[in-house]
């Protein structure tokens, strides 16, 4: 039986006093892989901040795997991201340690504490964005494709239930963009669930998959022509 990891049901998103999107209806199952395109403005950031407790859902009803955002506090909210593994246009590495401190870090500020375990998940999530040779580098010694891969690393460390990605190719040049897509199909094969936001149309047509538009304040599903 499929597994729903989220649902929104009549959800409207405000930022401040304006609302950026209403009646949003949408649900993923695990395994799925679905695109949120739209135009700059469109409400993609803030559909995307809403489903990690950055931005507070207030109308309509949402769940994101076991967290009802309605009613969760604002101390669960780090326990929400730990399910969730985030990534970002900017890649957000912390500029002054390696890339194996970069992700030593996180496990450590989740609970990790055995140092063997911690080696061996830092392998392991480096192995699936081949880049297990990189660890020593520090974040400006490697291309931004690089230093995405690693970003789509750290993300994968808790074993998310959920990616959210926020424009992970919009830094990036057209090849080293297909480059990181092909990281994110592959992770997708092997059963994480991703949603991602972009502006790359490219990629759409390259990579087909479920498309979740925003515009004019709503949100739909668009279907991709074949030609
Ligand atoms: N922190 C904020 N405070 C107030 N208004 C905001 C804030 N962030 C975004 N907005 C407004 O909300 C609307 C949606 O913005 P959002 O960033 O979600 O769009 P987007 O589709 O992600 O755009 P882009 O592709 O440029 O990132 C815009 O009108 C924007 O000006």
């Amino acid at each position: 039986m499929s597994e729903t990891v989220l649902q929104l049901k009549n959800v409207s998103i405000y930022q401040g006093d304006s609302m950026v999107l209403s009646d949003v209806n949408f649900e993923m199952n695990k395994g799925d892989f679905v695109y949120l395109i739209g135009k700059t403005g469109s409400g993609k950031s803030s559909f995307m901040k809403t489903l990690y407790g950055d931005l507070q859902l207030t109308e309509g009803e949402g769940h994101v795997v076991d967290y009802n955002l309605r009613t969760m506090k604002e101390n669960d909210i780090p326990f929400l991201r730990r399910k969730l593994g985030i990534v970002f246009q900017d890649f957000k590495l912390l500029p002054d340690r390696t890339i194996n401190n970069n992700l030593e870090f996180v496990l450590k500020a989740t609970g990790w504490k055995d140092k063997t375990k911690i080696k061996e998940r830092i392998e392991a999530v480096l192995g699936k964005v081949a880049m297990k040779t990189k660890g020593f580098k520090f974040p400006h010694e490697l291309s931004g494709g690089e230093q995405q891969r690693i970003a789509i690393a750290r993300a994968l460390l808790n074993d998310p239930e959920l990616i959210l990605a926020d424009e992970p190719t919009g830094n990036l040049d057209p090849q080293t963009s297909i480059e990181v897509m092909e990281v994110l199909r592959d992770i997708n094969n092997n059963g994480n669930t991703i949603l991602m936001a972009t502006h790359d149309y490219a990629l759409l047509l390259k990579y087909p998959s479920k498309t979740l538009k925003c515009d004019e304040n709503k949100v739909f599903e668009v279907v991709q022509r074949k030609s």
